[in-house]
């Protein structure tokens, strides 16, 4: 069966005129200590999250440091360059599940995520937390209201129905295989014990790679970016390139945010790398204890499923 959906067009400008637009308010929880916004997106991101820390300190003593620095030993030491290959493999079978966008929101219900130092709420929470902090700041970019519903969606990984992959193998922070592990990477110290770490071929700057490669044909840490990446390219969305870019990479703090790994961009990546600047923002600092009413939103973020994907898809 042939599904036609209407390509929604893009424009890159309007980007433009929003970062240089006035913030609008973005009221996150009562009682939260809300700071302008350094940043030009036009939005709020308050200054502590939920536990009353700054947002990503894995150093902060608080109640799910050592869960999440455990996560990074187990992370460092067994994300290698043949075990990405394999599951890259493995994966795009597709032959787990056949499902819609929003039954797969549902099942996220069940998870929880133990790298992340910011929230402990479930994660359907955290997708229309992103989506609606976004939407309130970018009205008319829908595409980009749905990939926040949907970027965080390959975390059904860790469901028995699709692997029960250990945490390691699907959350946290991710960062390429093939060449050095980058210093500004979280707890750089455990790579010590990754076999590639000693590996001539892949201990380089470049290692496997050549200058200006381009991401897309970088290997990066297996987890649930790199897996609603393919899922999201096999079942034929129409989302736009950008929107793909920041399923595959919202997870890559080393370049994101450190800004390492630069040497292996190409122009397109320059221009998806703008969007997954602000994407970011919304993925991070929309994190709250202040709940959405799941049924009342639903309406709206179907409309975008309807828009931009089949009804099923192959998992
Ligand atoms: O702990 C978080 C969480 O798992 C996010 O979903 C991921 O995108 C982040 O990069 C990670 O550090
Ligand atoms: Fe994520
Ligand atoms: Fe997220």
């Amino acid at each position: 069966m042939t599904i036609i959906i209407e390509k929604p067009d893009l424009d890159l400008q309007i980007m433009e005129q929003k970062v240089q637009e006035e913030p609008r308010e973005l009221v996150l929880d009562a009682g939260f200590k809300v700071q302008k916004s350094v940043t030009n997106t036009g939005f709020d991101a308050p200054e502590i999250n939920s536990f009353g820390q700054s947002f990503r300190d894995y150093e902060a003593e608080s109640e799910r440091k050592e869960t999440v620095e455990e996560f990074y030993r187990l992370q460092h030491i067994n994300q290698t360059y043949d075990f990405v290959k394999r599951m890259r493999e493995e994966y795009s079978k597709f032959d787990r599940a056949e499902m819609s966008i929003w039954e797969c929101c549902e099942l996220l219900n069940e998870v929880v995520d133990e790298s992340d130092p910011d929230l402990d709420e479930p994660q359907i929470q955290h997708l229309l937390q992103s989506a609606e902090a976004i939407r309130k700041d970018y009205p008319d970019q829908d595409w980009l209201h749905l990939t926040a519903l949907i970027h965080d969606l390959g975390k059904v990984l860790l469901l028995p129905q699709f692997g029960g992959l250990p945490q390691w193998a699907v959350v946290g922070d991710t960062f390429p295989l093939g060449c050095a592990f980058d210093e500004s990477i979280i707890h750089h110290k455990y790579f010590k014990g990754n076999p590639d770490h000693n590996n001539p071929a892949y201990n380089t700057k470049n290692g496997i790679y050549k200058e200006g490669c381009g991401l897309e044909n970088v290997m990066i840490s297996w987890g649930h970016d790199d897996y609603m990446y393919l899922v999201t390219k096999e079942n034929g969305t129409t989302l736009p390139p950008a929107a793909l870019f920041i399923i595959r990479f919202h997870s890559f703090y080393p370049l994101h945010t450190a800004g390492a790994y630069k040497h292996l961009m190409n122009k397109e990546d320059e221009e998806n790398l703008k969007w997954l600047h602000i994407f970011n923002k919304y993925d991070l600092y929309s994190k709250s204890k202040v709940l959405i009413d799941v049924e009342e939103v639903k309406p709206y973020y179907m409309s975008l499923i309807n828009k931009y994907f089949p009804t099923k898809l192959k998992w």
